[in-house]
């Protein structure tokens, strides 16, 4: 009899196909029999603009609470909506292998954003993009939106399953990978024009740090660390000590990202961007990685904290609201 485990999830199409990897991850490794939980969480019942929700967690508090009763073992997370404070009494069991984290531009007719004519109505939530987008575009009319990624792409003139009232939305790569969605992009940002937020594209599996019966715990936790990808965790800590020592919180206009070379080294980019465009500060440090697990997540860490020190200094908090939404 294989152990059943009982992963929660919300129940958007994202998050169904995101728990629907990890799940055939888990299985895979062998003695496990999966089961989906489905959990509403905040940031799917509430309307207002993302920046009025209430800031950290909308998406997860949910998911964390049904772990936290037994409802469910495991929990699947978009790791950019985690909130960067500890959660007692869970842990970050696993980060898979992140996807490309680069932002996407979805524009009516094939259109770049070079391409979008004066005045363009460009959607987003997030005040990371609309100031990196006014940044290189100030002539742009930036439209606050909410809804999950189809309800956004339907917002795109010529969609045929939306109003269609925008010339183009800014959406993460990875979101429109993972719902197959990748052929309503038209441009993908370098990290010149947009850094994406802390994470993106990384997935969060968290489970109860104590709990889990001893006969599950042991085929349950080797298929979670068979999941764990070395280079993804080390750079999304880098992205979130940066992000936890700005005191930065998911709204606030912060774009980063590292990546870890074949030798060794990690690189962490940032920027603060002022809300609208006019102002940014844009920082890059590396760290050659010492080589053992735990020494290796210090030195990640410190990048991050170090990076936003940086910044600070360069007087990153006068330029830009840090604690938008927290
Ligand atoms: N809260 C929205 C959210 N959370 C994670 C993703 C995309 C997938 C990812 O970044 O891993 C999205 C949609 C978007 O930003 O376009």
């Amino acid at each position: 009899m294989p152990q059943q485990v009982r992963i929660g999830t919300r129940a958007s199409t994202l998050a169904l196909t995101q728990t629907g990897h990890v799940a055939d991850a888990l299985a895979a490794h062998g003695g496990l029999a999966i089961e989906t939980v489905r959990v509403r969480t905040d940031g799917d019942r509430l309307t207002g603009s993302l920046a009025s929700l209430g800031g950290a967690g909308v998406f997860v508090t949910a998911l964390r609470d049904a772990l936290l009763d037994g409802r469910c073992d495991v929990a699947v997370h978009s790791l950019k909506d985690l909130p960067t404070a500890d959660a007692p009494g869970l842990v970050l069991a696993a980060v898979p292998p992140r996807e490309d984290p680069r932002d996407a531009l979805c524009a009516r007719d094939g259109l770049t954003l070079a391409d979008l004519p004066r005045g363009a109505r460009v959607g987003t939530g997030s005040p990371r993009r609309a100031a990196q987008l006014l940044a290189a575009r100030p002539d742009l009319d930036v439209v606050d939106i909410r809804g999950n990624v189809d309800t956004r792409l339907g917002r795109v003139a010529g969609s045929p399953t939306g109003p269609g009232d925008l010339d183009a939305v800014v959406l993460a790569r990875a979101g429109l990978a993972r719902i197959g969605r990748l052929e309503a992009v038209t441009e993908l940002f370098g990290p010149d024009v947009m850094l994406p937020a802390p994470g993106q594209g990384a997935l969060a599996v968290e489970t109860r740090a104590a709990g889990l019966t001893t006969d599950l715990a042991g085929p349950l936790h080797a298929a979670l660390a068979a999941l764990d990808d070395r280079p993804t965790r080390l750079a999304v800590l880098a992205e979130r000590a940066l992000l936890a020592r700005l005191e930065a919180g998911c709204a606030a206009p912060v774009g980063t990202l590292a990546t870890l070379d074949a030798d060794g080294t990690l690189t962490l980019d940032a920027v603060v961007v002022r809300t609208d465009g006019t102002a940014s500060l844009r920082r890059r440090a590396r760290t050659a990685l010492p080589g053992t697990a735990a020494q290796d997540v210090v030195a990640a860490r410190a990048l991050g904290t170090d990076l936003a020190d940086a910044l600070l200094a360069d007087g990153a908090a006068d330029l830009a609201d840090l604690g938008a939404s927290r």
